[in-house]
């Protein structure tokens, strides 16, 4: 089976200003792949070229074997996308906005009909399909977005910044909802610039900063590369961090210390790998 989503050395300029920088990676079918970075990284830009929104400057995008470029149309019936601004029409009722979408995709009528009964009862709008979208919480108008993404059927799901501004529990109650979709054998890319999200939800992650792809893997495989035990040290209202293969070693690091005020052992976690690639933290 071919890859879901193939991106060969993408490079995205605005106003000369690069702010997509040679990138590449592949999405396997199936897959729920997730892009982490700060504010300003690219991600939103990444996604935009993906769902043939915006036109890369340079470079190839596949997704499900067509090219972006040249076959936007075949592209845009493979694909389900939830941006990162909320944009279903507030004025229109939910059953309003999923018809409309769902005309807009040729689905029959009866189908149609059938199909916007069943998502918007999976993502438990059922009892509010005449309410007015304004109406609705911010986490109900994101489940109603995920419910319209989905009614062409899609392969892949894209979804920018999918829980952004959302309150703890809306927050896991989406990613439930994502989490049971994947399950079921959809492709997913999301981008996020929140740790706790791709530690969750993803398979695979890769880590955007300033426009490139600075690393590509599984967690496992970030802590097997960066080390899986940590020494922490405080130095007045900061932390130095050391890494160690394990934790074994990290113990006997700090058992040598002659001084140990202030050290601390753990095992690393993905914030401590985004701290060592950039240098900063990302919140
Ligand atoms: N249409 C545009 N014209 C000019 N510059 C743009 C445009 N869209 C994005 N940029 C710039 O590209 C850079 C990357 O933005 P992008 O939105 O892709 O980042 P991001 O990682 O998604 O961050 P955020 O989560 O804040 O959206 C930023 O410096 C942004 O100002």
């Amino acid at each position: 089976m071919s890859a879901a989503v193939t991106v060969e050395n993408v490079h995205k300029v605005y106003n000369k200003v690069p702010v997509v920088n040679d990138l590449s990676f592949t999405i396997e079918p199936g897959e729920m792949f997730g892009l982490l970075g700060p504010n300003g990284a690219g991600k939103s830009t990444t996604i935009r070229m993906l769902t043939t929104l915006t036109k890369p400057t340079s470079g190839s995008i596949k997704i499900a074997g067509y090219d972006v470029q040249y076959q936007p149309i075949q592209v845009k019936q493979c694909i389900g996308v939830v941006l990162q601004q909320v944009s279903v029409d507030n004025d229109l009722t939910v059953w309003e906005n999923m018809e409309f979408h769902g005309r807009l995709h040729h689905i029959p009528n009866r189908e149609r009909q059938e199909r916007i009964k069943q998502w918007l009862n999976y993502v438990e709008l059922g009892d509010r399909q005449d309410s007015l979208v304004k109406t609705l919480s911010g986490g109900m108008k994101r489940r109603l977005q995920i419910a319209r993404a989905l009614l062409h059927q899609p392969d892949i799901l894209f979804l920018d910044e999918p829980t952004v501004g959302l309150d703890p529990q809306t927050r896991r109650r989406l990613w439930e909802i994502i989490k049971d979709l994947n399950r079921q054998g959809m492709t997913m890319l999301l981008t996020t610039h929140y740790m706790d999200e791709v530690e969750y939800l993803c398979d695979r992650i890769g880590i955007m900063d300033g426009g490139k792809l600075i690393e590509l893997g599984t967690l496992n495989q970030f802590r097997e590369k960066h080390g899986e035990g940590l020494v922490m040290k405080q130095i007045g209202d900061r932390w130095e961090y050391k890494f160690f293969s394990d934790i074994a070693e990290a113990n006997t690091y700090l058992e040598q210390q002659p001084d140990k005020t202030g050290l601390m052992v753990r095992p690393s976690n993905l914030e401590d790998i985004f701290v060592e690639l950039t240098g900063r933290q990302l919140d």
